[in-house]
């Protein structure tokens, strides 16, 4: 018969199981657990289908393994910490002894490209090397060398990725400089500067600035300020309306102070706090708007000063109560060097060419006495090298890029 032959094959397993519980001895901590959440659930006061478990008792047994665990881990993170100060002390000397290799003062050129708006074009007027620039005029030829060379085709990456290193030694709390010259119209802006689609050193070393002091361990903060030396005066770039509204107020505000230590200081110019990137960013546009420039024959919107851009890198270490260690970064746009003539400049703007090339005559003279290491070097010839001067020559470091045009009119015979 089917179904009475079924129900014996079900009972069988069955009768089995119920032998194998019977001899088991209930266990204690189920029961009790059972209890307690049976009370629980009777609990007026909690919903009923809600359990709690505290997970942070840690049950006594395991209480004094855990302590050891801890404090093994707390020495290990000491060890490291330690390791990462005696890395972090090695790679700045590293650093440091590269950038001495490489020479304290180091001289880039850039060769612009043609542009459309070129008047003129020169075939072959120059002839570049990696480390060195002929120029070929009618019946001259000379031969300009530099640290390195960077082709009509760089771009603005290419040009950072040299003068990063430089940044890094800013951090590390050397004065520094970066320094863009040559002729009007050569890209001496469009380098410091840039565009919007291809942005500049100064944008880019603020951005490199904040992600390498958000990678470092001690606080750095970074304040800023930017100057214009405009016909021999200093003008606040970041100065309220009121106080820029003219030259004379701005120039008459600003003094060249050298402390007992030698690091100079500018009176009375303004500084400004730049917490993040974009704050940074927005100043800086601010202070570009505020400078004087003009019109003249090889450039649409000519620089007719120096513009000077500091950021003050302030280190705090682990002891909040000690002095923060301060370093400077300066970044400066200097004014075209002309020859006045080709440059169609009278009046005013003549003045202000003239301005610019003795300042630029002195700077050359500065630069040549710490290249030839020179006891005498000398700063006081103009204002640009005298708020320079605890930012150049050793055992700071300095980065210089030439612009060099690739077509003739822009080409002084005595560019170096
Ligand atoms: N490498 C480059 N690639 C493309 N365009 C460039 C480059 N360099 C300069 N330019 C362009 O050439 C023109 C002149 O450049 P810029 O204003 O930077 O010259 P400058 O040397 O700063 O001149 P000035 O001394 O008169 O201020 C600008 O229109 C700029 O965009």
């Amino acid at each position: 018969m089917f179904i009475p032959s079924e129900m014996e094959q079900i009972s069988l397993p069955l009768d089995n199981v119920k032998e194998k519980l019977e001899p088991m001895e209930p266990n204690q901590d189920y029961i009790d657990a059972f209890q307690l959440e049976s009370e629980l659930m009777d609990s007026p006061s909690l919903p009923n289908s809600t359990i709690y478990t505290d997970v942070n008792v840690v049950p006594e047994h395991e209480k004094g393994q855990l302590g050891h665990s801890i404090l093994n881990l707390e020495g290990e993170i000491a060890g490291l910490k330690q390791k990462e100060r005696l890395l972090d002390k090695k790679r700045r000397e590293a650093l440091n002894k590269i950038l001495d290799i490489k020479g304290s003062i180091r001289v880039f050129c850039r060769v612009r490209p043609f542009l459309l708006s070129d008047r003129r074009r020169i075939h072959e007027p120059i002839s570049i090397g990696l480390e060195k620039v002929v120029v070929k005029s009618v019946g001259i030829r000379k031969e300009y060398r530099y640290d390195k060379v960077f082709h009509q085709a760089a771009t603005q990456e290419d040009v950072f990725v040299e003068v990063e290193p430089i940044l890094r030694s800013a951090l590390d709390g050397h004065n520094v400089c970066i320094l863009a010259y040559g002729q009007t119209g050569t890209g001496k802006t469009f380098t410091m500067d840039g565009t919007n689609n291809q942005a500049g050193i100064i944008p880019r070393a603020i951005e490199e600035l904040f992600r390498q002091a958000s990678l470092d361990n001690s606080s750095i903060t970074f304040s800023m300020s930017m100057l214009e030396v405009y016909m021999g005066n200093l003008r606040d770039l970041l100065a309220p309306k009121v106080a820029s509204r003219t030259h004379e107020v701005a120039a008459k505000c600003l003094n060249i102070q050298t402390d007992p230590k030698g690091m100079v200081e500018v009176e009375g110019l303004t500084q400004v706090q730049i917490p993040d990137t974009a704050k940074a960013k927005w100043w800086y546009a601010k202070g570009r708007r505020a400078r004087s420039t003009s019109w003249t024959n090889v450039n649409e919107t000519s620089s007719r000063s120096h513009c000077l851009m500091r950021i003050t890198i302030s280190r705090h270490g682990d002891d909040s109560k000690a002095k923060a260690q301060v370093s400077k970064l300066w970044m400066v746009d200097l004014g075209g060097s002309e020859r006045l003539l080709k440059t169609g400049a009278t009046g005013q703007t003549l003045d202000e060419g003239r301005a610019i090339n003795l300042s630029l005559s002195a700077l050359g003279d500065v630069i040549a006495a710490l290249r030839r290491k020179r006891g005498h070097v000398p700063y006081r010839n103009s204002k640009l090298t005298q708020i320079l001067k605890d930012s150049l020559g050793k055992p700071l470091h300095e980065q210089k890029i030439k612009n060099f045009s690739s077509i003739e009119i822009h080409i002084a015979p005595s560019g170096s």
